[in-house]
């Protein structure tokens, strides 16, 4: 079944999707080109978790419909910022978080919202503590401390009712973080290079890795094939 153009959001993660590891998550000029042309015709948003900051230094040249930045808890779309938590995460909640870190003397930094934990990824136990005041999220190694009830998947159902958009929904991952960008999502696309589990629950693996698989899908869609490949109902 074809589906037309504004039918069509594609949400798509940053680090090992759009941009490779070995380029240290340069994007390059060929995704670059691509995702500003799908743009014009369609909804493009990026979902990582990283901050607005080391976007502008990783991915210059890029024109995506919206950003939505640390993992979801904020949103950059016509020249606006939306921050999708309440009050008390910046006056009670990030402050403990951060209270019980230096306690752990663990590394971290802090975006706007989020804050990043170093090489936490695996010893997660030692967080147990800061649930009670936010949500820990794991990216391979490193964990994300955000607050309660926001995730990628949270940050592209707000961008949805931001725009009105009512089509469907293709999310792009590769990690562990991106489960929640693919439970809001009407078709689910792993990169070639995701992680195992990633592959398992996605609609379609992409021939290429990275941004190159990110590019094959958008010349399915942007040709007009993509809905035949997979049953959109
Ligand atoms: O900040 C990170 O860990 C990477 O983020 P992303 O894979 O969600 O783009
Ligand atoms: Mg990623």
């Amino acid at each position: 079944m074809d589906i037309d153009s504004n039918e069509i959001l594609v949400a798509s993660d940053y680090d090992r999707t759009l941009a490779n590891e070995e380029n240290n998550f340069v994007i390059s000029p060929i995704v670059t080109q691509k995702v500003n042309e799908f743009s014009k015709k369609y909804k493009f948003v990026v979902v990582t978790g990283r901050e607005k900051k080391f976007m502008d230094k990783l991915a210059v040249g890029l024109r995506p419909t919206a950003w939505i930045l640390e993992n979801g808890s904020l949103i950059l779309f016509d020249n606006k910022e939306f921050v999708l938590c309440e009050k008390s995460w910046f006056e009670r909640d990030r402050k403990k978080i951060i209270e019980i870190l230096d306690s752990l003397k663990a590394r971290y930094s802090i975006g706007k919202v989020i804050i990043y934990v170093d090489g936490y990824g695996s010893k997660l136990n030692m967080l147990k503590e800061i649930e009670k005041y936010g949500r820990i999220e794991v990216n391979r190694n490193d964990a994300m401390i955000l607050p309660k009830g926001v995730d990628k998947g949270i940050g592209v159902l707000k961008f949805k009712e931001l725009t009105g958009f009512k089509g469907k929904i293709v999310a792009l991952g590769d990690s562990e973080n991106d489960y929640a960008l693919f439970r809001v999502a009407d078709i689910k696309v792993a990169v070639a290079n995701a992680i195992p589990q990633i592959k398992e629950i996605a609609d379609i693996v992409t021939k290429n890795p990275n941004g190159l698989g990110v590019v094959e899908i958008l010349d399915k869609i942007l040709s007009g094939n993509f809905g035949k490949e997979i049953d959109i109902h």
